[in-house]
């Protein structure tokens, strides 16, 4: 385990996106409290502009609240780590959840984005713009109604990191940040951004989970970001027209065309009442006139730094500025859904990156649960994810970090033309909806029966199929009353979404064989309290000396010179003394001589050599 500031310890990598590494971690308090902690990439950390807007944008993270928003609860400056502390939501992301399940009904896929567009809503009103929106980033957590049902509820995450990541200090190398296939036009080409680029957003997401594919792909970058720009949506013939209407409206290249996250919301919710096959007329009515909810964004949130009036984009480009500027480097083998772009592409770390996958961070899940057969009746296939999670949990022990994973591991800069380390690869698990949002997507005519339902988009039931394979499953006939508006009193009411607390064990599973861990290697200063080094480095040179003071003093003859020495010095200091007296005498003598018996060197008269001085004087008096 790993500390992160005096209050986390980091426990393992949940998962690894473009901007930095997701870990599950503990609160030091008596709690125990178990948090998620993204660890920003070195790249970023690193960058002074990116450390500045993250104390800057500290109160705005930490205040967002929503039922449908990850909360962010803390944020770690030290040294050169940044992290943000969020709520550990255990479950998968949207992205995984889709390429494990397939497409949702259009009646599920309405629901679970009207509750993004909320969570959008709120945030926009607060003055924060995501500018990364897309599956990855939308958390599906579990919800246990009154009625015991477990239940999937999105959330959304990853608040104010583009924000984080668009740096002029990073975007000056030609890098893109974002996430091609769901950048609107606007971001693509460097013009200025407003909240419309979330509901464009949106759109794309609307899109995909109801057809499983996003709306304008390409073979690389370039090519996405072209159809972003040139190319019109079409509608497959699987997508009802209100619907439609909706995702073509989200889709529309002119943000002012495009409506609020709130009327976003509202209109969604008409539709999916309004599309089952057991919508009244009336709710089927309202539904083929939702393009009247869908009223523009009259007061649009800015982003910062891409102020209206032709200033700096995402890029750092102006508005006439080529897309190519944004673009990443990388040709050829792009992945368009690939994770958000803030670093230079090169081939390099490109071709190591799995593709197609921002999630990849671990392995995927032993046994597959998530897609593995599940005969009717049997067990929950989000129970089946749940397990998966638990299986993370338990592995989850003390050990040995390689210094590529260890965010406190200070790897040497990264010089120009270097490539950089690889991106590992991401997980997740199972996840259910706030209303029960619907699970993959049933065959036409399944699909038909699953819309009637006025709720329509709760827990289809469990079929057997292939791992990978989008399962087809029974519609769920549904009769309750129709979705309605969220109301944010309700929703605080609800109770939070569980956290390590699966509803039941999994079928007894094979022990694991205890693993080998290599020890673990410490480094001298691992938590880097400022000073350490230099006292540490005092008390050893200390220590040191003593140690050796007490060693040549007890092995060598040193006491004994040092003996010999003192008695040198007696002997000398009592040759001197006797010279000195001899001098003195000598020179007591020669003065005598002179006349006044008083002078010469020492005034003292030699009281013992009188009567020879007065000798002396009556010879000198004659
Ligand atoms: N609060 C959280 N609780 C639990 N798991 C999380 C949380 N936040 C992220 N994760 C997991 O960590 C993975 C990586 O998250 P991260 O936000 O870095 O990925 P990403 O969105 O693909 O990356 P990026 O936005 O940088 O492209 C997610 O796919 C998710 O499985």
């Amino acid at each position: 385990m790993r500390p992160v500031g005096s209050k986390y310890l980091l426990e393992e990598p949940l998962g690894r996106g473009a901007t930095g590494t997701v870990w599950r971690a503990r609160v030091r308090d008596e709690a125990g409290t178990t948090v998620a902690v993204k660890v920003l990439k070195e790249e970023l950390a690193g960058d002074p502009d990116v450390v500045m807007r993250f104390l800057r944008e500290r109160s705005v993270l930490l205040r967002l609240r929503h039922p449908h928003i990850v909360r962010v609860r803390d944020l770690v400056v030290e040294g050169d780590l940044l992290a943000l502390v969020m709520d550990l939501i255990d479950g998968p992301d949207l992205h995984r959840y889709l390429r494990e399940n397939g497409p949702f009904t259009p009646v599920a896929a309405s629901l679970l984005t009207a509750a993004v567009a909320d969570a959008l809503a709120a945030s926009h009103a607060d003055g924060v713009v995501h500018r990364d929106l897309k599956p990855a980033n939308v958390l599906l957590a579990t919800l246990t109604g009154e009625d015991g049902d477990e239940r999937m509820h999105p959330m959304l995450t990853d608040f104010g990191i583009a924000r984080l990541a668009d740096s002029p200090g990073l975007t000056r190398t030609h890098e893109f940040v974002g996430t091609p296939a769901y950048v609107a036009p606007e971001s693509a080409q460097g013009r200025p951004q407003t909240s419309a680029v979330d509901v464009y957003g949106a759109g794309i997401l609307l899109y995909e989970l109801v057809t499983g594919r996003t709306p304008f792909r390409g073979d690389n970058a370039i090519e996405v970001l072209q159809a972003h720009l040139n190319q019109q949506p079409r509608r497959p013939s699987t997508v009802p027209e209100p619907l439609w209407t909706v995702i073509e409206r989200c889709l529309r290249k002119e943000p002012t065309q495009r409506p609020s996250a709130d009327s976003l919301a509202r209109a969604l919710r008409v539709v999916a009442a309004g599309v089952g096959v057991h919508a009244s007329p009336a709710a089927a009515e309202a539904a083929l006139g939702v393009a009247a909810l869908l009223a523009p964004d009259e007061t649009p949130t800015l982003v910062p730094g891409t102020g209206l009036g032709g200033a700096q984009g995402a890029g750092g480009g102006d508005s006439d500025a080529d897309p190519t500027q944004v673009l990443p480097h990388g040709q050829g083998g792009y992945d368009s859904n690939a994770a958000t772009s803030v670093l230079p592409s090169d081939a390099s770390s490109r071709s190591e990156q799995p593709a197609a996958d921002s999630t990849r961070v671990l392995p995927p899940v032993p046994g597959g649960a998530p897609q593995a057969a599940q005969a009717q009746g049997g067990p929950h296939p989000w129970e089946s994810q749940l397990s998966a999670a638990r299986q993370r949990n338990d592995q989850t022990e003390p050990r040995y970090l390689p210094p590529e994973m260890d965010p406190l591991f200070r790897r040497p800069r990264r010089q120009p033309g270097q490539p950089e380390q690889g991106q590992g690869q991401g997980q997740g698990q199972g996840g259910q909806g706030r209303q029960g949002y619907g699970y993959p997507q049933q065959s036409n005519q399944q699909q038909q029966q699953q819309q009637g339902g006025g709720q329509g988009y709760g827990y289809p039931q469990q079929q057997s199929g292939p791992p990978q394979q989008p399962r087809h499953q029974q519609p769920q006939q549904q009769s309750g009353p129709p979705p309605q508006a969220y109301d944010p009193r309700r929703q605080q009411s609800q109770p939070q979404p569980r956290r390590h607390e699966p509803p039941q064990r999994p079928p007894a599973r094979a022990p694991e064989p205890p693993r080998q861990h290599e020890p673990r290697r410490r480094s001298a200063n691992p938590v880097k309290i400022p000073g350490l080094g230099c006292l540490k480095g005092c008390l050893t040179v200390i220590l040191v000396i003593v140690v050796l003071f007490v060693v040549i003093w007890y092995t060598t003859p040193l006491p004994h010179w040092v003996d010999s020495t003192r008695n040198l010095w007696d002997a000398a200091s009592s040759w001197a003394q006797s010279a000195w007296d001899k001098i003195s005498s000598i020179t007591g003598d020669s003065g005598g001589g002179q006349g006044n018996g008083t002078s010469g060197l020492n005034s003292t008269p030699d009281l013992n050599n009188l009567p020879d001085l007065k000798g002396l004087t009556g010879q000198n008096g004659n």
